[in-house]
This record gives C-alpha cells, structure tokens and sequence, in this order.
C-alpha cells in the first residue's frame, strides 16, 4: 500500500512510503536531527490533519505547539485559522518552519526553551507531538499554563501511564498529577514508521480536557511524589513524619490503590494542618 495506512485504532506507516515532504526540506536546508532534542518528526502529514480534526480548532481559539520540528503539524494548524503560538528550541530549524509558514499571517514562531518561557497565554489549547525526553517536565508545565485542553502525542507506554487506573501497574506519580487536572482520553496509536527517522517506540495520542479544580500544584506534586516514594509501601510508611494529621485515617493501602479523589482528600487534609500549625 502507498503511504501511510489508514486504521480506525492505529495509523501505520511503511516507511518510505510515507510523505517525504519533511524529508525533502530536512534535505534542503541540510539539517540533522538532534537526538537529545527529541527531534523525531511526523513524515505524514495525514496524521498531522487527524490530530488537528480531532482539536475542533476555530479562528477564535489560541494555540500553543511545543516543538513546531520541521513545521508539519504547525501547517495543519495555520490552515484552520486559529492564531497559533509554535515554540522550538533548535533554531537551526528556522529556514524550514519560516519557508513553511510566512504564508501563514496567524502563526507566531518562538524560538525558545517551553520549559522556561513566561509569556505563554493561559488557558489556550495545547496541540503537540511532543518531544518524548522531557515527557514529564512538559506535563507539568501543561498543567502549570491551565490549557483549557491539550491533544497531545507521546511515547505509547507513556501515554499508559497518564491513562491509567488505580491498581494496574502503569498507575503512579504522572497518573495522578495529571488525572487530577485533567479529563483524560485516548484518541489513537501511531507507528513509529510515520516519523523520520524511525524511533524506537510507537506513540499514542492522548486528550486531555481541564477540570475545573484549583490546587497549590507545587504542593500538590510534593505530596504526591511523597505518598509514591516507595511505591510497594503502604501511606502508613510512606506519610511516617505526618501519621498525627492522618489519626483515624486507614493508611495500610498502598498509594497506587487509591483513587485521584481519595488522594486529592488526603492532600487537603495534610495541607490544611500544615498551614495551621504554621499559624
Ligand atoms: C517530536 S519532535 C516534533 C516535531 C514536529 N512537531 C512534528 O510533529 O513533526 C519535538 C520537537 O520539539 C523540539 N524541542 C525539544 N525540546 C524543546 C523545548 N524544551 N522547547 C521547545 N521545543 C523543544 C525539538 O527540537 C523537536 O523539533
């Protein structure tokens, strides 16, 4: 079958049948991948296109993109109107997403680390194929810019974690950070045949909706890296230097068996005699 194939569930590639157009301009302008950067990019951009249908983006809506790479999926962006916001780290890329995109009068290319900008606009949507090395520090910063909603495509065993329930063995830290802020969905796998070059693990795209909760994230993360510090441990260890606050509570489960509202109790319980005892 010519280029990427098409399923319900998964989107498979073959490869060099894939689209090379980010092949050709990679070509072009001479530039090679950076590793540490994560920079592996969408060679098809029929991907791009579902990933997109899925965000339902209007020209009223705001977009941030972290890592625009070669500028596959910031042009399936443009196209819909909305003013889009491309971040990308590696300016050796900005011949290409430039040529790309000056077509384009709605998107604004920002060459910078995500990880510390400051001007990002609160409450946008976030639609990224995001550089799989920083997975976690991005979720976080998701988190941290309230996106109203963030369609995002990670590495696949990633995206296991971010989905998963209480009691199954992906369940941890990252589960319970971002369940808690966050409606979370499955939209579809995609093959590591549809990147260049090929990386070592298929992708999976997640959709994440905002909750309308409001925690201290800073405390919240150190709480709950606290209840997962030794993950086969019961709370009862885990909380040893605050087994006073938790008098009458049962701490003989395990953090992994609880639900994100249970651990989100938890916290407010332990917060709230924090601050009192700080007066
Ligand atoms: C997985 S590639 C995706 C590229 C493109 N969006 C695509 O789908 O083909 C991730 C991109 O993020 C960029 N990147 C890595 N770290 C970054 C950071 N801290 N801030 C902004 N961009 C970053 C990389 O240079 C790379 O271009």
């Amino acid at each position: 079958m010519d280029g990427c194939h098409l399923s319900r569930d998964k989107l498979q590639g073959d490869g060099e049948g894939c689209d090379l157009k980010t092949s050709d301009y990679l070509k072009k302008y001479g530039v090679r991948l950076k590793k540490h950067l994560g920079q592996v990019f969408l060679s098809d951009d029929r991907i791009a296109k579902r990933i997109v249908k899925a965000a339902e983006l209007t020209p009223e809506d705001v977009v941030v993109e972290i890592g625009a790479g070669a500028g596959t999926l910031t042009e399936e962006l443009a196209k819909t109107g909305a003013r889009v916001i491309a971040y990308e780290i590696d300016e050796s890329l900005a011949p290409i997403l430039q040529e790309r995109l000056s077509k384009y009068p709605n998107v604004e290319l920002r060459f910078e680390d995500f990880l510390k900008a400051k001007n990002v606009p609160e409450g946008a949507i976030c639609v990224s194929n995001i550089p799989y090395n920083i997975t976690g520090p991005l979720m976080e910063k998701i988190i941290e810019w309230k996106f109203k909603r963030a369609i995002v495509m990670i590495q696949k065993e990633v995206g296991e974690r971010i989905l998963a329930k209480p009691g199954k063995k992906t369940y941890g830290y990252l589960s319970v950070v971002v369940q808690t802020f966050y409606e979370v969905k499955k939209l579809f796998d995609v093959s590591r045949s549809c990147f260049v070059p090929n990386p070592e693990v298929d992708s999976t795209v997640v959709d994440l909706k905002r909750k309308p909760v409001d925690l201290d994230f800073e405390k919240f993360k150190k709480f709950v890296s606290m209840i997962f510090a030794k993950k086969r441990k019961t709370l009862k260890n885990n909380l040893r230097p605050f087994l006073s606050i938790f008098e009458g509570v049962d701490l003989s489960r395990r953090a992994e068996q609880l639900t994100v509202e249970e651990i989100v109790e938890l916290y407010e319980k332990w917060r709230r005699a924090l601050e009192c005892s700080r007066g």
